[in-house]
């Protein structure tokens, strides 16, 4: 079986390879120094050269417990098959609606048919629990009041949501929780994305085979689609703001050769996550023996290249060309596949059922005439939080220790996509701060194992100790 050939990358190894090479010590600093500042999360610094590569350092004494930091994501999509159960802002990913609308929307696609499998391959991990099939329907008028607002649930306005803003190209894919969160996601994202009539693509049916083609392989191809869009719009801001402002135009030749240092620009924050090509960075599943280990790794990068020739259709632009190339793609993709990157928001429909079984007897029985046949209905997978995969900056510069002293955990106010991480003990300043990026209760071999995902064996004191 031969490789598939990309022309581009060929065409514009130079620049493919001026986008991929490491950004140098002072550029990782200045840039982080600066993110530190914008996030207001002081106490940090961003080492470039550290043991392991690029790490987080405390600038301060934490405390057992201190939040260390909220990390903004850069990109981040809900998995395709979590969309069945919850209803979130396609930018913040904080639930939206109601409680109702909430409950409405998902009986009536599980009452449709419509599985989570068919809305794509992601798993369902621990925040759902149980099967649909084991529940009892609701009526399909019971359920269309709950979608539409005119059924209320007792108590359901002591957890209120924002109410669905519609995306303004006009897609029904994305809803957004603000006028303001449609707009950020508009004008970094999804103008290029969208594939309503206001879509700023140049072809929306290419468009819609590129999702259909991710949600049936892989939902990560919607992550690099999402990549190269935020760095196509992002050049095309710096490239109005150069016109606009004459005087910095001597700093770049508009006339001859602005295009790709402009493009450099528009790809820095992305330039600047841990990269291999997902082919050779995928870790080898269980099931390939390791002599099918090269034609696994084709097979995988044949499937990228199948992605990539769909979204050209959809999105290509010779100004940008080597955007385009299966070497910058698999990059971006290997980006997601190594850094620690789960995109969680617990959803309140569980808070929601849990204050009512906190009542008190009399209220909750009262309560329960209505809610149970709901509850009953849902079945076990009531709570099911909103899952996916997103980049956060600065997280993702924590390296992994088995004995972490920081982890990532949501607060109770925590209830957006921002990556939130605390003081696992106390933490003194100038300790690399760490994080765990798998079950640090497995024993020393699983340990081991879990992490060849993400390319390395870990010689913590921890591992030192028991692998000896
Ligand atoms: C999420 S990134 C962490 C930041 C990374 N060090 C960098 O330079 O951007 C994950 C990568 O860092 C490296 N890494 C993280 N923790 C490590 C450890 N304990 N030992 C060796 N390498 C580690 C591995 O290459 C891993 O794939």
């Amino acid at each position: 079986m031969a490789a598939s050939v990309c022309l581009i990358d060929s065409q514009y190894s130079d620049q493919i390879s001026t986008l991929l090479k490491s950004p140098s010590p002072n550029q990782v600093k200045e840039y982080f120094q600066e993110l530190i500042a914008e996030r207001q999360c002081n106490g940090l610094r961003v080492n470039p050269e550290g043991e392991h590569g690029k790490g987080v350092y405390a600038d301060f004494d934490f405390k057992e417990g201190d939040l260390i930091l909220k990390d903004q994501m850069l990109v981040g999509a809900q998995h395709s098959s979590n969309k069945i159960d919850c209803l979130v802002c396609s930018f913040c990913f904080q639930f939206i609606g109601s409680i109702e609308l909430q409950i409405g929307k998902k009986l009536y696609l599980h009452e449709l048919g419509i599985s989570a499998d068919e809305c794509g391959p992601s798993d369902r991990t621990e925040c759902s629990s149980g099967s649909f099939s084991d529940r009892s329907p609701l009526l399909r008028d019971t359920i269309e009041s709950l979608m539409n607002d005119s059924m209320q649930l007792p108590f359901s306005e002591k957890f209120p949501l924002p109410s669905v803003v519609s995306c303004p190209g006009g897609c029904r894919e994305a809803y957004y929780c603000s006028e303001s969160c449609a707009k950020a996601d508009w004008d970094s994202f999804h103008s290029l994305l969208c594939t309503g009539k206001g879509s700023k693509s140049s072809n929306i049916e290419a468009l819609l085979k590129f999702i259909q083609h991710a949600n049936e392989t892989n939902d990560i191809f919607i992550l690099a689609a999402k990549v190269i869009s935020f760095t196509i719009l992002r050049y095309r801001k710096l490239k109005v703001a150069q016109f606009e402002n004459p005087e910095k135009q001597d700093a770049i030749n508009l006339y001859t050769n602005y295009g790709f240092p402009m493009l450099l620009e528009a790809w820095k924050p992305v330039s600047m996550g841990y990269k291999r090509r997902w082919w050779d960075c995928i870790a080898l599943p269980e099931d390939v023996d390791s002599c099918d280990e090269a034609m696994f790794r084709m097979q995988i990068r044949d499937l990228a290249f199948t992605s990539l020739e769909i979204l050209k259709e959809a999105m290509y632009d010779k100004e940008y060309e080597p955007l385009f190339s299966l070497e910058i793609y698999g990059h971006i993709i290997g980006m997601f596949e190594l850094n620690n990157l789960d995109l969680v928001v617990a959803s309140p429909v569980e808070d929601y059922f849990l204050y009512i079984d906190d009542l008190p007897l009399s209220e909750k029985k009262e309560a329960e005439k209505i809610t149970k046949p709901v509850l009953d209905a849902l079945g076990d997978d009531y709570s099911i939080c909103c899952q996916g995969t997103a980049f956060f900056p600065l997280q993702s510069c924590m390296n992994h220790s088995c004995i972490p002293n920081a982890k990532a955990f949501k607060r109770e106010e925590d209830r957006d996509g921002q990556a939130t991480i605390i003081a696992l003990k106390p933490i003194s300043k100038g300790e690399e701060i760490t994080i765990s990026y798998i079950d640090e209760d497995l024993p020393y071999e699983e340990r081991q194992a879990s992490l060849e995902d993400y390319g390395f064996r870990c010689k913590c004191p921890r591992c030192s100790e028991e692998g000896s």
